[in-house]
């Protein structure tokens, strides 16, 4: 007998964590709901209701809340999202939004959505359940980032940081061998053991998070993650519900692309190097120089998106000696943004060199780009470990056990892709074709937030 429920539509209300890079993706997941007719309601701060409010693509269906962000003592008057403050603050923002409970209970008692996501709000099931509402944690990082350094199989003791041989254990049970951080790489995990908002660490708010939900999602996708998924379903003692990658549509107005796009299109296809950290990376002066010299000695044309060294004022000043004059014509560095999704589709582009931040990795495995590595934090090592050790569709750089890279190590592994004859330039390149493949096929994506859409429902009314 059908469920009449399996066909009507729900209310979603969404509480992602202050940060730009959280709540774009949670909107981006809103938009493919809405598209299939549901409803949600997107709670964010003033500030960001501007950035984001472009990106809706369903103002019928999806209605931003907007609500305060209360002033936390040492955080600059007006802070409301993890870019107006230093990354050291991020505890006491996360202390603010806290302070926001009261406020978002009263207003879900307006909206009675069915479900609530949220990521970094651990209260949200206690506010949820007496409202009959079901709590969704979803998680917009890698699932391997979850697996290593936040299941309950690692044990962290509040109030005691990990010690280095702790950090350096993968939890018992953790499905890979290759996706791990090796020798002093694990100290980037000892945030988990740090405070994260008023008396409670960063391990113990999202193991709660994610202890107290009905179903964790996670944005990613089995053929990449599913391993790790696994773990995490098994540990938790509940569902794991994939979204897949649920990446933007292209834009279809790129009038403020095209200076890029003009600048690229006078270099030969698959001819230029590009290059781009993200938004959080900001690399020292020696490294920084290091980067241009080594992009600079495959005399191949560039185009560089970072942002300026520690203590320089603009890129430009932190270039090397002659660097601006050797390479005019040839290359562009800039500081500013670029619009890094339209740069990999041109066809002039032919090595990407990425921090496989996992934004960043998602449109490096769906570009035709050859793939070079220089993660930074821990979970940018991981992804870039399944990349290059798990998946072979990429080169990491290589660097000292003090992880700095020279400007060999970065010209060496970018022509060892970029050689389309030898053994790594093969290798690569077969793999990626295949994994591109099987990523950009036509109902990929659309595929798994149908069966999203599925799971939430066979959790709403289990037994109707
Ligand atoms: O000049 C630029 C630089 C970046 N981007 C875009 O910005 C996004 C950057 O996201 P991501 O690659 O995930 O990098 P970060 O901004 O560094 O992301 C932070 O958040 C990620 C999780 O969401 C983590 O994996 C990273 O470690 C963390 O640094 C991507 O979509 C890029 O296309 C641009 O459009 N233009």
């Amino acid at each position: 007998m059908s469920d009449p429920t399996m066909d009507r539509t729900f209310h979603v209300a969404m509480f992602p964590w202050l940060a730009i890079g959280h709540m774009t993706p949670f909107l981006h997941l809103g938009n493919n709901l809405a598209a299939r007719g549901h409803r949600v309601s997107f709670y964010l701060p003033k500030k960001a209701l501007s950035l984001l409010q472009d990106h809706n693509s369903h103002p019928d269906l999806i209605t931003f809340h907007v609500f305060k962000v209360p002033h936390v003592d040492g955080l600059p008057p007006g802070t409301e999202t993890a870019s107006d403050i230093p990354i050291s603050d991020t505890s006491l923002l996360v202390a603010a939004m806290d302070r926001t409970r009261d406020q978002f209970e009263s207003s879900l008692l307006e909206t009675r959505p069915d479900f609530v996501f949220y990521d970094v709000a651990h209260w949200v099931p206690m506010v949820a359940r007496p409202l009959g509402i079901k709590a969704i944690c979803y998680k917009v990082v890698a699932a391997s980032s979850i697996a290593i350094a936040l299941v309950p199989a690692r044990k962290v003791v509040p109030g005691m940081l990990l010690t280095e041989k702790e950090l350096a254990e993968v939890p018992p049970g953790y499905p890979s061998r290759t996706v791990v951080l090796h020798g002093g790489e694990a100290r980037s995990l000892q945030f988990v053991s740090m405070p994260f908002g008023e008396g409670i660490t960063f391990y113990e708010r999202t193991t709660a998070a994610m202890r107290e939900s009905d179903a964790l999602a996670i944005r990613t996708c089995r053929e990449l993650e599913g391993n790790f998924c696994n773990y995490i379903s098994e540990q938790y003692g509940k569902p794991v519900f994939l979204t897949g990658p649920v990446l933007p549509f292209p834009s279809t107005s790129e009038t403020s692309e095209e200076q890029w796009i003009s600048r690229l299109s006078q270099f030969e296809t698959g001819s230029v190097i590009f290059c781009a950290f993200g938004s959080q990376y900001i690399l020292e002066i020696d490294q920084f120089q290091e980067l241009l010299l080594g992009i600079e000695a495959t005399e191949r044309p560039f185009l560089v998106s970072l942002k300026p060294p520690n203590g320089a004022a603009s890129v430009e000043e932190a270039f090397p000696p002659g660097f601006g004059e050797r390479t005019k014509g040839r290359g562009t560095v800039t500081g500013g943004w670029v619009p890094q999704p339209q740069i990999l589709r041109h066809k002039s582009v032919g090595c990407f060199v990425s921090h496989c931040g996992f934004g960043s990795m998602w449109e490096s495995l769906m570009c035709e780009s050859q793939l070079v590595l220089v993660p930074h934090l821990g979970d940018q090592i991981l992804n870039a470990r399944l990349l290059a050790e798990e998946l072979r569709v990429a080169v990491e750089v290589d660097r000292t056990e003090h992880g700095l890279f020279s400007k060999e190590s970065m010209r060496k592994a970018i022509e060892s892709v970029m050689d389309p004859d030898g053994e790594v330039g093969k290798t690569v390149r077969k793999n990626h074709a295949r994994w591109r493949e099987t990523l950009t096929a036509t109902n990929f994506m659309s595929d798994y937030v149908d069966e999203f859409v599925r799971n939430l429902r066979s959790i709403l009314r289990p037994h109707a």
